[in-house]
């Protein structure tokens, strides 16, 4: 089977405004253009749609994770590379998603974004971390609500001390390590 052919999910996980959707997406172009077969389950579409309804409870943040992780497993197995920049700020939710493609025998990679709180909240791509500071939102992850830190990501991404550029090319190369590109 040929590198391109390959499924796997990536999971990129951090902190609102990490950078997670960006570095999915830069990635998801040089993939492409390579050939493969590539999906971005991005958190804010799949919040419209899939997970319409929930909200940012833990009980909620863990059922949207897993609902992710099921599409994305779906998908994976059929020879796509799903890249899922999703905070998953739980480390159950996200190692009950590594069981689920443990299971089927679909690749699963986590990747930790490590932007840290106080780069993350000076970008504050859609003003969440404004609107926690003057009190209209609580449970912001990483603020007032968890963000249990992967122990041993497959890859750690500090992704502020470099292009977005490089955090792409750390990441191909990390596929080509597995032999997925
Ligand atoms: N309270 C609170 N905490 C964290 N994030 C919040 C919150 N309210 C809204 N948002 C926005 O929701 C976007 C999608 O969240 P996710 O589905 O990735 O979150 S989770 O994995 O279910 O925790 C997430 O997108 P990103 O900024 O792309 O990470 C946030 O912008
Ligand atoms: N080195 C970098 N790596 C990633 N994103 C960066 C970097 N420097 C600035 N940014 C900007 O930070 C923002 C991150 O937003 P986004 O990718 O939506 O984050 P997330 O999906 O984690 O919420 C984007 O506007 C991006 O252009």
């Amino acid at each position: 089977m040929s590198v391109t052919s390959r499924g796997a999910t990536v999971w990129l996980t951090g902190l609102p405004s990490a950078g997670k959707t960006t570095i999915a997406r830069a990635l998801a172009g040089r993939l492409v253009e390579e050939g493969h077969r590539v999906e971005v389950l991005d958190g804010d579409e799949i919040r419209e749609f899939l997970s319409a309804g929930l909200g940012f409870s833990r009980e909620d943040r863990h059922t949207n994770v897993r609902r992710i992780g099921f599409v994305a497993e779906l998908l994976a197995s059929h020879g796509v590379k799903a890249l899922v920049p999703v905070i998953a700020p739980y480390a159950d939710s996200r190692d009950a998603v590594r069981k689920h493609h443990e299971a089927a025998g679909t690749r699963f990679l986590e990747v930790h974004v490590a932007t840290p709180v106080d780069v993350c909240s000076q970008r504050d791509v859609k003003g969440l971390y404004a609107k926690q500071a003057s009190g209209q939102l609580t449970g912001l992850t990483g603020v007032d609500d968890p963000y249990e830190v992967p122990e041993t990501p497959d890859l750690r991404i500090e992704a502020h001390q470099q292009t977005v550029s490089d955090s792409a090319a750390a990441l191909h190369a990390l596929l080509t390590g597995r032999g997925l590109a």
